[in-house]
Parts: C-alpha cells; structure tokens; sequence
C-alpha cells in the first residue's frame, strides 16, 4: 500500500487525484492532505478517507475544520506544516497540486527527503527550476510530471536516449480565445475567458490558457524537466487536445501520447508509475468518432505571453521569477474583476522590462523577488 500526501487537495487535479485513490482502495492511501481555505470541499473528503495529518492555510482556518472534524486527525496550518508533511516518514509519494509558487518550499523539502513526486505546479518550476532540478539530481529524485504534455514527454521519452532528441512538440488548444483576433479581445470578460474548449481546470490555469501564458509555463517546465534546449521546443496550436505532445527523433522519427481529455489519467499514471493500472473512470479515445485532428502555427503576435515566457526562458536567472510572480498577481487581478484581460499581458511586460537579472538566484532572493513583484503589479495594477 503507497502512502500519499495530497497538497492542494481541493483544487481541480487535487480532487481528481482523490477519484484515482478512491478507484485503487487496496493500493493507496490518503495519508496527508493540505489545502488552503475550501473547508466545505476538504470535509468530504476528509471524512471518507480519514488522513491523519492535514495542513491548512492558516490558523482561521484550521479552528473552522477542527469544529467539524469528527475524528482525530492532526490538524496544523502554514508553510513550515506543509514542509513537516512531505518529509513524513511514512509517505511513500508526494502529490504536489497546489497553485503556484507557495509549492516551491515543500517541493525542496519532499526531494531532500527522497519522495517520489507526482509534480502538478508548474509555477514552482518555472520560478526556481534550476534549484528544483539541482537538488532532485542530488538526491535522485526523478520529477514524475501530471501536466498533460510533459506526462505525455515523458511517455515518449521512455526507453531514449535524450542525445537522440530532435526536438519536442508541446500541443496547446489555444484556450477559449484561440479564433479571436486581438482586437476581439478588448472588453472580454472572465467569464468568457474561463469557458476552456476542451478541458475543465482551475480558474487560473484557465485563464493562463486563454492568454497563452500556461504554453509558456509549459514550455519552461518542460526545459528543466527533458533538459532540451528552447529552441528544440516548439509549441503548435491543436484544437482537440487529443495529442498531448509529442517528441521528434534525429532520425525524423516522431513519437506522440494520445488520449481523451482527462486528467485522471496522467494523475494515475504518476501514482503508479513505472507501471500501468487499469482506468475505468471515463470511455475510450475514439479517434473515429472525432474524425480529424488539427493542427495550426502559433504566433507570438498574437500571444505575447508566449513569447515573453520564452524570452525569460532564455534569458534565466531570476527573470522566469519575475514572469511567474506577475502572471500569478495579474490573473488574480483579473478575475477579481480590478483589471482588463488586454491589461494582464501589459503588467507582464511591465515587470519584464524594469528587472535587472540576478544570475543563480538562491531560494531567499527569489523568494523576496517574488513578493516584491507581485507587490508591484498590484499597485499598478490597482491604479488602472
Ligand atoms: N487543473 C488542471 O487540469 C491542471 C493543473 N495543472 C497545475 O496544477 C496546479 C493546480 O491547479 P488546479 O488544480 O487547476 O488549481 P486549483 O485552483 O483548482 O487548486 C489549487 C489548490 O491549491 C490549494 N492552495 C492554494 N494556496 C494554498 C496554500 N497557501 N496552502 C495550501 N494549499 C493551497 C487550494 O486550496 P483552496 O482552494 O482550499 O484554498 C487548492 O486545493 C497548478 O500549478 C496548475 O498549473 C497542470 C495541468 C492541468
Ligand atoms: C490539462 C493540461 O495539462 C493543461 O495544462 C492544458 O494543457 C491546458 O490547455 P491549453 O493547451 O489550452 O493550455
Ligand atoms: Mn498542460
């Protein structure tokens, strides 16, 4: 029976990820579970599987659950109770599903403590991937990704040799705006904005999705996780998300991962990797039902977000901090309704371009960067 700790247990993959438990009762067990603030989602939960540790955002909300709790599971609150968790003896796997770069401190924790790590939250490697991958390669810690294109890399990449890589090709959907011209986009809403095509996600990642910014997430997640250089990633538009990815060989050969739009599926293949269970939560891909698969070019005119998450790609040091934490604090504003879906890219740029790179920034620096942007794209952002 694996032990598993759960972060961000609420959230989209957090609750799928408790659907693959619940299917595998003999082969897993919801050791620990930590969210942040949903106490009427986590109780469910809570309740049916009974873990013994849970960790909750702050002290507020750990008296509100300890009210309702009707068993004796160990309640605590806070970074430094997250980080306690994943060391946990007992626990054999970490999921890390929470959102954003609040996941960078028990990432290092869970790999200095020699978990296996089924890695939703991409955030946490696009603002430090050089100290994530630098510690995981210390402690041989392999990075099990649950995002849809790098599980699907990774399926690819089984059994290669990475010398013989040519080049990877992420598939994005093109989110809820992919027909749309720039101009089409003064005005629209989050409403609008949160109707993904093909997947049902958080609101945040949705919202990346329609600006691009998730591809460029991806693109960075995916250098440090495959070590292939920016320009052996290329992203192309697919509007079915029925290819997750695919990897190109010297040899022009091309290796691709399919299957239905389901999360469930790379979450379970995380948990029992490096083998495969049976699913029988959703049906079959059915390609002849689907009929055709398209494919278009990406343009970086028409989605700056992309372009700047590979211009910070590339440039490194603490400028894919400074992305992320800006992206993280504009999408927040925007669905708070206090800026313009045209205004998140803006605020990006904005922070872009006033940072001066700070090479090999260790976890203090980047984690005062982080605070301070975000600060920042606040207060500009409020001032709109
Ligand atoms: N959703 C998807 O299909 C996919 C998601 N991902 C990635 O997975 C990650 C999670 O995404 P998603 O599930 O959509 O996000 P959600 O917003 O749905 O869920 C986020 C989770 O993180 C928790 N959380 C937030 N802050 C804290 C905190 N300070 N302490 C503890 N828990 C916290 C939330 O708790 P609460 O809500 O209780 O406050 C919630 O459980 C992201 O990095 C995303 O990019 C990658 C591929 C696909
Ligand atoms: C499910 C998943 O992995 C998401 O990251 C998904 O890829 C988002 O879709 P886009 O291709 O629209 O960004
Ligand atoms: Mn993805």
């Amino acid at each position: 029976m694996k032990q598993i700790a759960l972060l961000g247990g609420t959230g989209s993959i957090g609750l799928q990820t408790v659907e693959v438990i619940k299917e595998h009762p003999e082969e897993f067990n919801l050791l620990a579970f930590a969210f942040g603030e949903n106490v009427d989602k986590a109780l469910p939960i809570i309740e049916q599987l009974k873990p013994s540790y849970i960790v909750v955002k702050n002290r507020a909300i750990k008296e509100k659950l300890g009210n309702r709790i009707s068993y004796n599971g160990k309640i605590n609150y806070g970074i430094e109770a997250l980080n306690e968790i994943v060391s946990l003896s007992k626990v054999d796997i970490v999921v890390n599903a929470v959102l954003g770069s609040v996941g960078l401190e028990p990432t290092l924790e869970a790999i200095r403590a020699n978990k296996q790590i089924a890695f939703a939250n991409k955030e946490t490697l696009v603002t430090a991937g050089h100290l994530v991958m630098k510690e995981a390669k210390a402690n041989q810690v392999n990075l099990l990704p649950v995002d849809s294109e790098h599980a699907a890399i990774h399926q690819c990449l089984k059994g290669e040799n990475l010398k013989e890589v040519n080049r990877i090709i992420l598939t994005a959907s093109g989110g809820s705006f992919r027909d749309r011209t720039r101009e089409e986009l003064v005005g629209v809403t989050k409403y609008d904005a949160l109707k993904h095509p093909n997947w049902s996600m958080g609101s945040k990642i949705t919202i990346d999705s329609a600006t691009m910014m998730n591809k460029g997430l991806e693109v960075i997640e995916a250098y440090w996780l495959f070590g292939v250089p920016y320009d052996g990633i290329q992203v192309i538009m697919h509007n079915e998300s029925v290819i997750h990815s695919m990897v190109e060989f010297v040899d022009r050969s091309v290796m691709a991962q399919l299957g239905t739009p389901d999360m469930r599926i790379p979450i379970q293949y995380a948990l029992t990797y490096p083998d495969r269970f049976n699913y029988h939560l959703s049906d079959a891909l059915d390609l002849v039902q689907i009929g055709q698969l398209n494919f278009r070019e990406m343009s970086f005119e028409r989605f700056p977000c992309l372009r700047m998450a590979y211009e910070a790609g590339k440039a490194g040091g603490s400028l894919p901090t400074v992305l992320n934490a800006a992206n993280e604090e504009a999408v927040s504003l925007f669905l708070q309704d206090h800026i313009k879906f045209l205004d998140i890219e803006k605020l990006i740029e904005n922070e872009l371009e006033k940072h001066s790179v700070i090479k090999n920034p260790d976890l203090e620096t980047i984690l005062s960067i982080d605070a301070e942007i975000r600060d920042s794209v606040k207060r500009t952002g409020l001032k709109r």
